[in-house]
């Protein structure tokens, strides 16, 4: 963050602005003050603030809804606002108009800073995202994998490395962490990618309908097989074919796969005349292969004829730094579907869906965002929204939407470990740059990489 943040403070009470400005001060910012709307307006045509805190009551008028109704001209940078005790109502409704946070009077110095800091490293954050997305979209293809932990660009640079290869692909990891979707950035970005992308969930199909599903069958081949029928191989031919939960694949059908892999070429089920075709093979697991093999459910020879390049994933409680990315992705692709702005959740919702564990992984957050997004209002997430879904979500009791305390310091840790892997991404890891872009010394940085085994 570059450094000092500039903060433009605008209330009519001389005594609150001069004490309050000094607490900013001593916390190392940038201030300027105003005592009226029309202040705010002139002031930030010379001072460039990166963040605004607004009293609603304002002269001439004193009236909260002239605020409100001005505040969007405003937003395109974090407005916290100031209210006196009990307008927890108007505070909503300027949520609800674009405001990032609020702070009911009297203020407490601790309070303000928390959230002032937290209000300046979501703003950041949106700056880096923004950057990012533009990086990413420069990488024709891989723009539907979502992520910039290490884990994630690493998997990107693979992708992009073995797709234009026919090499076989074993994608392997917990379930929910973007294994199809890995699949699927392979092929689109193959010399296949006008081919067909066959996808076949291994485990779906009775043991016994397997064979012909994947190799077709002759008319008359088994009861009720009345016409010929092509299977999911020749479908695949001149395209992928996407074996999806490949270890649940029943040991006497691996036999037969395996013969395939070997020799190109296979009989449709009562079929005498061997077909040929020509696909590239990418595989997807949640089971721990080795394993199976050493019990013997998988065989060994196939492992090896299936495993090409192993691309693992990691769960995405692993890598939090990736959950603002996908939340913003997620929220945009919601909104192209039914043609609206998207939602977005305000620090507070935003905040929750970063701290909370996701044991159901990239489809669990994907999931709860469908649903908190099915109840949101005036384009907002709150986590009164959240809390309606999930009861560990408590809105916050006081006036504040702030939680100083443990959790606190959990949010300011996963934005400080997503804002700096995001950094080092950005940079190529070079770390004199990413410190540079953060506003910390190298050595300040070096620390914290450290502090999070980054
Ligand atoms: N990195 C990512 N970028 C964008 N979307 C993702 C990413 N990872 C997962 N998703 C989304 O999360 C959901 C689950 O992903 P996917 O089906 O690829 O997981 P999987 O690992 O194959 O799961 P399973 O083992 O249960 O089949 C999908 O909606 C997918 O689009």
């Amino acid at each position: 963050m570059l450094n000092p943040p500039r903060i433009l403070l605008i209330d009519d009470e001389p005594a609150f602005r001069t004490l309050s400005a000094q607490w900013l001060e001593a916390e190392g910012h940038e201030v300027s003050t105003g005592a009226s709307l029309d202040e705010l307006s002139e002031k930030l045509t010379h001072f460039d603030a990166d963040l605004i805190l607004l009293d609603l009551s304002l002269p001439p008028h004193f009236d909260p809804q002239h605020t409100l109704a001005a505040l969007p001209r405003f937003i395109d940078r974090p407005v916290i606002i100031l209210t006196g005790h009990g307008e927890r109502e108007l505070a909503l409704e300027a949520l609800r108009q674009g405001a990032w946070d609020f702070l009911a009077k009297p203020i407490d110095p601790d309070m303000l800073a928390v959230v002032v800091k937290r209000a300046l490293t979501k703003h950041q954050l949106v700056r880096e995202l923004n950057s990012l997305k533009h990086q990413q979209g420069s990488q024709q293809g891989l723009e539907t994998l979502i992520g910039a932990s290490p884990s994630m660009n690493n998997i990107r640079a693979l992708v992009s490395r073995i797709a234009p290869t026919d090499v076989r692909v074993l994608v392997t990891g917990p379930s929910g962490t973007g294994k199809e979707v890995i699949s699927k950035a392979v092929h689109a970005l193959s010399s296949r990618a006008a081919g067909p992308f066959i996808s076949v969930h291994c485990g779906a199909i009775p043991a016994e309908l397997l064979e012909s599903e994947l190799f077709g069958h002759t008319r008359g081949a088994f009861t009720g097989a009345d016409k010929a029928r092509d299977g999911l191989l020749k479908l695949a031919d001149g395209g992928t074919l996407f074996l999806d939960e490949i270890g649940e694949m029943p040991l006497a059908m691996q036999v037969k796969l395996l013969r395939v892999l070997q020799e190109g070429s296979f009989y449709p089920v009562g079929g005498r005349s061997l077909e040929t075709i020509d696909v590239r093979l990418v595989s997807a697991t949640n089971a721990d292969l080795p394993e199976k093999v050493k019990t013997g459910e998988f065989r060994e020879d196939l492992y090896y004829r299936i495993k090409g390049v192993n691309i693992e994933t990691r769960p995405l409680d692993e890598r939090p730094e990736d959950i603002p990315l996908l939340i913003g992705h997620f929220l945009e692709l919601q909104a192209r579907g039914g043609s609206q702005a998207p939602l977005h959740p305000d620090t507070a919702a935003f905040h929750w869906f970063i701290q909370r564990r996701w044991p159901g992984n990239v489809r669990e957050l994907k999931s709860a965002l469908d649903s908190v997004a099915a109840i949101a209002r005036n384009g907002i997430i709150t986590l009164e929204d959240i809390a309606l879904l999930y009861p560990d979500a408590q809105p916050s009791t006081g006036d504040s939407l702030a939680h100083p305390g443990d959790s606190l310091e959990a949010q300011v840790r996963a934005l400080e470990i997503s804002l700096i892997s995001q950094a080092l991404a950005k940079f190529d890891h070079n770390r004199t740059h990413a410190a540079q872009a953060l506003g910390l010394s190298r050595q300040g940085l070096l620390k914290k990489i450290e502090r999070y085994g980054l």
